[in-house]
């Protein structure tokens, strides 16, 4: 069986049912992604907007509120004066004041970071109608980053279609939403990060491959030396880890190109964490999996946050919305 985030949950559920605040608590495939996860065990669900349309959109799919599914709608919930007092603490000093807090905690989505934030839910999820940036910026903003953690990055889990390819394998793409230009030090932490995903999402070693148009000085531009800079810093800060660079993604991917191109590596052609030098390629590259080769793309998922906070590509469906669910919950647990 595929190891998906549903399937680790479920073979490995916590002691304690979670609960995911979904900020489009009115988007037909963010309900039936909510059902689907209640249905199947995986958390308690709370719908975040105005309580109308989050009541019209579950009676259209002939469900409504129970003891595991809550509507909270920020006009009249009584935790908005408790979230604008909160918010405010957390933005005065860019110069939000009161007003301005009290009309963000508004927004689903603020609203629904301020349920993580304060203890009310587990994590939270959004993004099937709300822009990455403003889903992120909102995540950045309102959970902020992990202690012990340098920057936030994001990843896609990338599973491969049952008629597949005879070295197709379920990979970590990174950054493919997040880091547009990352430096040398940026892809070193994102690396870092991912291969933590890895274990945690994935329950594989990692094989981190830092991925170029060039293969082991196979063409020399500034581009190419960031690459390899930032597995030097990677391998420096994590001796334990396995990684290698600057490789092709077909190096990377196909044991017989990495035999050729790579001959002295032992991660060419074995990768299953790719990490792309900016998010021109890593975004295009996940979507092209995606779209041309019939994988199936978990994200993105952010790393590095205080407490989970996830996104949804636009284009998603009600299954990669429970799939994100059981994500944010493994994520909780790690
Ligand atoms: C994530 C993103 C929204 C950050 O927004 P931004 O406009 O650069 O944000 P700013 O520079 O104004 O920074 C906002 C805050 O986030 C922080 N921040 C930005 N990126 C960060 C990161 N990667 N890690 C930690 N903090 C970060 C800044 O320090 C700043 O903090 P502050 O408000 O406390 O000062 C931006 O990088 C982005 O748009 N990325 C691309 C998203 C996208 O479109 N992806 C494609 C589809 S998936
Ligand atoms: C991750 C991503 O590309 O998101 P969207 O498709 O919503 O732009």
């Amino acid at each position: 069986m595929t190891k998906t985030p549903i399937n680790l949950l479920l073979s490995d559920p916590p002691a304690h049912r979670a609960t995911i605040a979904l900020s489009e608590g009115t988007d037909p495939r963010v309900v039936q992604g909510g059902l689907n996860a209640i249905q199947a065990g995986l958390a308690d669900i709370i719908l975040v907007g105005d309580t109308e349309a989050v009541q019209a959109a579950l009676a259209d799919q002939g469900a409504e509120a129970s003891d595991h599914l809550t509507i909270h709608d920020p006009a009249t919930s009584p935790l908005r004066d408790s979230f604008a007092e909160a918010f405010f603490d957390l933005r005065k000093h860019k110069g939000v004041d009161m007003q301005a807090a009290q009309a963000a905690v508004q927004s689903p989505l603020i609203y629904a970071a301020m349920l993580v934030r304060m203890g009310h839910a587990t994590g939270t999820v959004g993004g099937a109608v709300a822009t990455t940036s403003d889903v992120v910026r909102t995540a950045i903003q309102v959970i902020g980053k992990a202690p012990d953690a340098a920057m936030i990055s994001s990843f896609f889990l990338m599973y491969p279609p049952e008629q597949a390819t005879p070295h197709a394998r379920a990979m970590l793409y990174s950054d493919s939403g997040l880091v547009i230009y990352p430096s040398a030090d940026e892809l070193a932490e994102i690396a870092a990060a991912s291969a933590r995903s890895c274990r945690t999402l994935m329950r594989d070693e990692p094989k981190i491959a830092f991925l170029s148009f060039s293969t082991k000085g196979s063409a020399r531009h500034e581009k190419v030396t960031k690459v390899t800079e930032a597995l030097a810093k990677l391998q420096a800060a994590h001796p334990d880890l396995h990684a290698d660079g600057e490789l092709q993604f077909d190096a990377a991917f196909v044991p017989s190109v990495g035999a050729s191109k790579a001959p002295d590596s032992d991660i060419a052609g074995q990768a299953n964490v790719m990490i792309f030098p900016n998010l021109d390629a890593g975004n295009i590259g996940y979507k092209m999996t995606q779209r041309l080769g019939g994988y199936a793309a978990i994200g993105p998922i952010l790393q590095g946050l205080a407490k989970p906070a996830n996104d949804l590509s636009r284009g998603c469906s009600a299954e990669d919305v429970t799939q994100m669910i059981a994500v944010t919950v493994l994520q909780a647990m790690d």
